[in-house]
């Protein structure tokens, strides 16, 4: 288990009791908190505890079960993926009798829902599209949004919620911390049960994470361990409310824990020169030193901001081709933008001009703001088709679907034993000829909901999912802005991954790493986003974040003529203007 890990790596795995791992990109602070996953659960193998890894992606979750398949260590009593899930599993669903607001039954408002209805309500209320309006809430339940004049609008959206007994995110975190804040027992509970509690990319959690982290580990008698993992350098997720709290300050909420503070330095992933030139967006300053075996190679490290932005699409077409031409694997070239309009398109250009060259088409998919939705479960079993390699990620799913089920109070084959080898059995067996995406998936779940003998118009939850989940769905590819692909080919794309070059937002590519990266959109308005409180201090990290996923080649791109909606033209952003460097 160890045998991959270095001194200082084996040491942050070893250590007992509450860890903060704080380290720079590259330093393998993801094989670190994988592999103490894997070695915590050795050790309760035999007990009934478990261990949850709360990760900032559905993404990241998978990779962490990847790996402990890789050391063949039993992953049953894992419990990976993003806090938000983990409060639905269990928290929420478990205690909801306990809590008024949830008592009667409710249903997910996902991503997709909760933008429509602030779309409509900023329709009514006069105001533009694009104005952003937070419904983060505090730990009292208030909107945390400041600016007065959406304190109507999110009242109307809060009786929105209620009256059609939705849930979103944020409330999904609230009356998590509402249930735990009332029920000392259910701390108590939580805490019996979990041996672990690790977190990654720990900088970008929220207040109100923070607090519902805490009631579970400040639990009466409580043996739960922390160990959270980041990097304070790479928060980009302030203006979402993320904030990367100090030790002491964790250590207080946490009911006055001891934490030992750990670091990891050195970086397996990028030369020398990248690490040297992306220190330059550093906010602490702290050497790293490359440990990657081309640590030495002078890679290429270019910046243009003269290119015209007609003239993009051909400018990165060919940096791709030239990768490709020297060996590089597609999945190993990364092009990035700061926000989605900008990769979208870029994304159609590219894949029109490059016809024989595979894109991962993660974020291009119209499935993609549904993931909280049953529904959007179920298609993944029908769109990652069986093979020996997902021969154990299908069957996770599919106990993962079960549950899921089972909770909305569906009996999946009452009797059977050896649930989910049956239900995959019929779930494979169901054909389709259509080859229109979504008409392809409403045939498949008819067909398979016959099959298991459930009646979805029985079931308010599951009916209301459907509906949310093929309205938005269309509305989505419907959507003139985006025209997304509708072949049932292009729906698998958003599953198949590390098969093309990635295009993706600066975010979405959190925590990965590629031979090449080639960034655009690197100008002030998009890094940082005006939205951001605290503009500059964001721009800074999300340098830090784009520059430090390179191994080997970081071309960089603040292209002209782009224009604000005002009309004037967006120039370079500033510390990437303001950084002197003898760029290739
Ligand atoms: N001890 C090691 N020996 C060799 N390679 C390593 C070691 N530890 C990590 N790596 C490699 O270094 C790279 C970066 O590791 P990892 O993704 O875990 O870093 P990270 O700290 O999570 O980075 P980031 O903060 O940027 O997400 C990976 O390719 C990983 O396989």
């Amino acid at each position: 288990m160890f045998q991959d890990l270095n001194k200082q790596q084996k040491t942050a795995v070893l250590t007992a009791g509450h860890v903060l791992l704080s380290a720079c990109p590259g330093s393998g602070k993801t094989r670190v908190l994988a592999t103490k996953v894997g070695l915590e659960l050795d050790k309760i193998s035999n007990t009934k505890k478990m261990v949850v890894a709360l990760t900032f992606t559905n993404r990241a979750a998978e990779e962490i079960k990847r790996r402990l398949a890789k050391i063949d260590i039993d992953a049953e009593k894992l419990w990976a993926g993003t806090i938000h899930s983990f409060c639905l599993e269990w928290i929420i669903r478990p205690y909801s009798p306990y809590l008024e607001e949830v008592k009667n039954g409710f249903v997910i408002a996902d991503e997709y829902k909760c933008e429509d209805l602030i779309a409509s309500l900023k329709d009514q209320y006069g105001f533009e599209w694009w104005e952003s309006i937070s419904t983060r809430r505090n730990l009292d339940g208030a909107f945390s949004e400041r600016d007065p004049r959406f304190r109507d609008l999110l009242s109307n959206y809060d009786q929105m919620l209620a009256g059609q007994r939705l849930i979103d995110f944020d409330l999904i975190l609230y009356f998590s911390y509402k249930l735990l804040h009332q029920y000392p027992k259910i701390c108590k509970s939580l805490s019996n049960l979990i041996h672990l509690l690790a977190v990654d990319e720990y900088q970008d959690t929220q207040e109100l994470q923070y607090a519902i982290l805490a009631k579970i580990v400040s639990a009466r008698e409580s043996t739960t361990s922390l160990f959270m993992v980041g990097d304070e350098d790479q928060a980009i997720y302030g203006s979402l409310g993320g904030v990367a709290k100090s030790l002491p300050d964790i250590s207080v909420q946490f009911g006055k824990i001891s934490i030992t503070p750990l670091e990891l330095s050195g970086n397996y992933r990028s030369t020398q020169r990248i690490i040297d030139y992306y220190r330059n967006y550093q906010s602490r300053a702290i050497s790293i030193e490359s440990l990657a075996a081309h640590a030495e190679e002078a890679g290429l490290l270019t910046f243009n901001n003269e290119i015209h932005k007609d003239d993009l699409p051909v400018y990165i077409a060919e940096i791709i081709q030239h990768n490709i031409a020297m060996g590089v694997p597609e999945h190993e070239i990364c092009v990035l933008a700061p926000q989605w309009p900008l990769v979208i398109p870029m994304g159609k250009m590219l894949k029109s001009r490059l016809p024989d060259v595979n894109f991962d088409a993660v974020g291009l998919s119209p499935l993609m703001k549904n993931k909280e939705n049953i529904w959007f479960k179920v298609a993944r079993l029908f769109l990652v088709p069986p093979s020996p390699r997902m021969y154990f990620v299908r069957a996770r799913w599919t106990f993962e679907l079960i549950d899921e089920f089972v909770a909305l109070g569906i009996e999946i084959l009452p009797g059977v034993e050896k649930k989910a080898k049956v239900f995959l059995r019929h779930l494979n067996s169901v054909t389709c000829d259509e080859d229109d995406g979504l008409a392809h998936l409403e045939h498949c779940f008819g067909e398979l909901m016959e099959r298991l003998g459930i009646e979805i118009a029985q079931n308010s939850t599951l009916k209301q999912h459907w509906e949310y989940f093929f309205e938005s769905t269309k509305k989505r590819m419907d959507d003139a802005r985006f025209d997304y692909a509708r072949d049932i080919g292009s729906f698998k794309k958003l599953f198949s991954h590390a098969t093309g070059v990635v295009v993706n937002t600066c975010h979405g590519v959190k925590g990965e790493e590629f031979h090449t990266v080639i960034a655009f959109g690197l100008l002030h308005g998009y890094v940082p986003n005006w939205k951001d409180d605290d503009h500059l201090a964001t721009s800074k990290k999300l340098l830090y974040v784009i520059c430090s996923r390179a191994k080997n080649h970081l071309h960089l791109i603040s292209e002209r003529g782009r224009k604000t909606r005002k009309g004037s033209p967006y120039t370079t952003t500033m510390h990437l203007q303001n950084v002197r460097y003898p760029y290739d």
